[in-house]
């Protein structure tokens, strides 16, 4: 009997964050390659789940074939989910102090970051969704600024700016998505 030669998969993200780009490989690799096209991707207004199947039939009809894309959202409990998909714009033009006045008036200062990933076959087919969440709260920034809202998200005593990158990945929206992703990809791939 032979044994079957395990299926290298190959995806091809598309994002204009270099950030984004090296967690995704960081966790996928080797087991699924990751090659990646710089695009700004243009997206719309919506819930988190509307914006990632848009963004992701934009990317499949641009490159004219498979892609992943993935939208990331910053929610504040006590603002009923805002800024959301708006995260970017917001921290932007206000920074990390802005956002965390943003809920002095309110005690509650827990938050959801969510990730959306979606992934396309290819142009004419509906993507298919990967979210993960990870709980926290906002808190006046501590370490590193290289990475967006990284500094002023805390997890379980630390902020994810002051954690190693590994333990990052381990517990966070990025890495609870991906692990979904990793399990449909070993499921589907080599039915
Ligand atoms: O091209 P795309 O993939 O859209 O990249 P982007 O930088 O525009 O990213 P989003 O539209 O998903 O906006 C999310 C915002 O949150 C930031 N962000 C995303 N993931 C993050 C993470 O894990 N930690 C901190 N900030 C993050 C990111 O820099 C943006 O400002
Ligand atoms: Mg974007």
């Amino acid at each position: 009997m032979t044994t079957p030669t395990p299926v290298r998969h190959i995806v091809n993200f598309i994002t204009g964050n270099a950030n984004k780009l090296s967690e995704v490989k960081a966790i996928l690799e080797p087991a699924i390659q990751v090659e990646s096209k710089k695009l700004d991707l243009l997206e719309i207004q919506g819930t988190l789940e509307e914006v990632t199947l848009d963004k992701c039939r934009r990317a499949a009809d641009l490159v004219q074939g498979p892609v992943l894309v993935e939208d990331t959202c910053l929610c504040f409990n006590a603002l009923n989910g805002l800024p959301g998909p708006y995260i970017k714009w917001f921290l932007e033009s206000i920074g990390h102090d802005g956002l965390n006045n943003l809920l002095a008036a309110y005690e509650d200062k827990s938050a959801k970051a969510v990730c959306t990933f979606g992934y396309s076959p290819g142009p004419g087919h509906e993507p298919i969704l990967f979210q993960g969440i990870t709980g926290g709260k906002i808190v006046p920034a501590r370490g590193p600024t290289n990475f967006g809202w990284d500094p002023i998200f805390e997890y379980d005593g630390k902020t994810y700016a002051e954690m190693e990158k590994s333990e990052k990945n381990k517990i966070s929206h990025r890495g609870r998505a991906l692990t979904k992703l990793q399990e449909w990809f070993a499921r589907e791939m080599t039915a």
